[in-house]
């Protein structure tokens, strides 16, 4: 007979295939965690449930505890039995009998207990462990994006923080189930037959050690079988982003050729996986019965030399089931704790990056502002390793001026206009709005007065009006559609199967670049704030549709500050001030009229683009 439980059961090794790609564990040790300051940090988040914690430990308790005590009653139900015919053993069967039926209902309990609640806790605290990183993410700037892969990140908001729960949850449940099923059959073997007891330990101490030799070339299979499905994962993700490409320049083959290769090598770190995996649990089965057959010599032996009762070998053997528990169980926290430590590390690692762009303490709001802006001297690189994007930049912006920022690419005409909402900050010189250095300003106040329309249009899976109100949420559904009308967008969004309504995105009608555009434009028109930066924002629009937005930024002159960046230079012929940024920084300004009599690069780039 031997008693398991759900509790007990060590968890199955985790499938393969539900895992993400997590490329590249962290070199921080795991043996860190403890010594280390964290270590508080990391008990912290028990703080909200320290009262489950205690009733599933004290669960736990039970539970090992009813483990050990079942085999010691099984073993008196076999001596009342065997010692039959002297006196009526029939009410003191009923009692124990009794006794074992009601340990069996609280077990039965305090499992359910561990099982529901305790997991329930580890899922909170995952959850709880994901709000902090998500909102810790949300607060980090464009420079730490620039940096990293969203599918590295994915990873530790997945499978990370499911390490981090197993060992919150299993690792003091597990650790405390062991340590009293452990004492308590020492306990109860030792007071059978020590001999016996001392052969059976020792083969504890080779159990274990054959187990963690196991359990480590278990953990470096499942490393790099995650690392093998992460690299399958990101394979399919860069084929289907790039399914147009490879399908109008015929790569099917090539992809299909990668795809395999990346599949085959998943496929070989799981037949490791599961060679080890086959060869651990055979191994520790071969060591019990080996174990059994130890004890039933042994016993055999001391039955006969008077020593031992037939009861307490009975007993002896029905515990030695519940011994291989504890073994099994300390292997899974040295593996729990493996994982969950380098997982924790990894989540802080994040944790404590700092955003470089925060508001500083004393921090301004302002109200709605007049829109002037201004660079002084400003020099910006992205990186230190980085060429000088910018340097020693100086412009003046007049609130309500209109001014066009035209050049060839890759001269810093979008990181100009970055630099306003302080998406990076300058490394030298200062850029200032209404007089004030944006850096003194709170980021909220400051973003509020700024209106951006980027060249990557992003639309958020929702409907067309969740998608133009999220430039001013609470906005009613005239006001959405104004903005609308003003960007040029009322037709095709009315055209649209449920108009204002429509899903767009993944589970919805597919948009145009040229719509996209104008949702986009939409919802800055609802945000309506004094400065509005247009990068290559009407690139996709038709002739009729940029006519409708420029007539709506005409209508603003004077009263809001506009800034607007064109590849075409037919779009910002009008603008009060058109400023040319080329490789040695703002060479030229000047209405499009000015420019064109001083037959300078404006000049040559509207040449050139004629003749197209
Ligand atoms: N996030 C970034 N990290 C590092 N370098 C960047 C980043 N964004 C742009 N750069 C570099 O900065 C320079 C200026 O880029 P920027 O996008 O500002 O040019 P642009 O004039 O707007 O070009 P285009 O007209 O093609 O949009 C380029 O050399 C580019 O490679």
């Amino acid at each position: 007979m031997e008693w398991r439980d759900r509790a007990t059961d060590l968890p199955p090794p985790k499938s393969a295939a539900c895992l993400t790609g997590a490329p590249g564990r962290s070199d921080t040790l795991p043996g860190a965690l403890l010594l280390s300051p964290r270590f508080r940090r990391f008990l912290s988040y028990y703080r909200p449930y320290t009262r489950i914690l205690t009733t599933d430990l004290l669960c736990a308790v039970f539970v090992a505890g009813i483990t050990v005590l079942l085999p010691l009653l099984a073993g008196d139900l076999t001596r009342q039995v065997l010692n039959a015919g002297a006196e009526d053993v029939r009410p003191r069967l009923a009692w124990t009998g009794g006794l074992m039926v009601g340990l069996v209902a609280l077990y039965a309990l305090c499992n359910a207990y561990v099982d529901f609640h305790g997991h329930l806790m580890g899922a909170r605290m995952e959850a709880d462990l994901r709000r902090d990183l998500f909102a810790h993410l949300q607060r980090l700037n464009f420079g730490f994006y620039d940096r990293q892969r969203t599918g590295a990140l994915m990873s530790r908001l997945t499978n990370d923080l499911f390490d981090v729960s197993e060992l919150y949850h299993h690792g003091p449940e597990d650790l405390t189930i062991a340590l009293v099923k452990g004492i308590g059959v020492f306990a109860i073997l030792s007071s059978i037959d020590l001999r016996l007891t001392l052969l059976v330990f020792a083969f504890l101490p080779i159990m274990a050690a054959f187990a963690l030799y196991s359990s480590r070339r278990m953990n470096a299979a499942l490393s790099l079988s995650r690392e093998r499905v992460g690299s399958v994962n990101t394979q399919v993700e860069d084929t289907l982003s790039g399914i147009r490409v490879v399908q109008s320049f015929t790569g099917e083959a090539t992809e299909q050729a990668r795809f395999d290769h990346e599949n085959r090598r998943f496929v070989e770190s799981r037949r490791a996986g599961y060679r080890s995996e086959a060869v651990f649990s055979q191994g520790m089965t071969a060591f019990t019965q080996l174990m059994s057959v130890a004890v039933i010599v042994g016993g055999g032996l001391a039955i006969a030399g008077n020593s031992l009762r037939p009861d307490g070998l009975v007993t002896f053997l029905l515990c030695l089931g519940v011994l291989v528990d504890p073994v099994n169980r300390f292997v899974n926290i040295a593996r729990l704790y493996g994982e969950g430590a380098t997982g924790f590390a990894r989540f802080l690692e994040i944790m404590e990056v700092t955003p470089e762009i925060a508001d500083a303490p004393d921090a301004l709001e302002i109200g709605r502002a007049r829109g002037e802006i201004e660079f002084r001297d400003v020099s910006f690189r992205y990186g230190p390793e980085s060429e000088a994007v910018l340097e020693g930049l100086n412009l003046q912006i007049r609130p309500g001026e209109f001014v066009a920022l035209v050049g060839p690419s890759g001269v810093g005409k979008t990181t100009l206009c970055a630099l306003i909402p302080r998406f990076y900050d300058v490394q030298a010189g200062a850029v200032m709005l209404d007089g004030h250095d944006v850096r003194t300003l709170s980021l909220a106040s400051l973003r509020a007065q700024i209106g951006m329309v980027q060249q990557e249009v992003y639309l958020f899976a929702g409907t067309v009006a969740q998608n133009i109100e999220y430039g001013r949420p609470g906005a009613s559904r005239e006001e959405v559609v104004d903005a609308a009308k003003r960007a040029g967008a009322h037709d095709f969004i009315s055209a649209l199967p449920q108009g204002y309504d429509t899903e767009i995105g993944q589970r919805g009608v597919r948009l145009s670049g040229g719509q996209r555009q104008r949702l986009s434009i939409a919802r800055v028109f609802l945000k309506d704030p004094p400065v509005l930066i247009f990068d290559e924002a009407t690139s996709a629009l038709d002739n009729e549709s940029e006519r409708a937005v420029q007539s709506a930024l005409e209508g603003w002159i004077g009263q809001r500050t506009l800034l607007v960046i064109a590849h075409r230079l037919s779009t910002v012929r009008h603008a009060q001030r058109i400023l040319v940024l080329t490789e040695a920084g703002l060479s030229e300004q000047g209405t499009h009229e000015e420019l064109m009599a001083r037959g300078g690069v404006y000049a040559r780039l509207h040449g050139l683009q004629l003749s197209l």
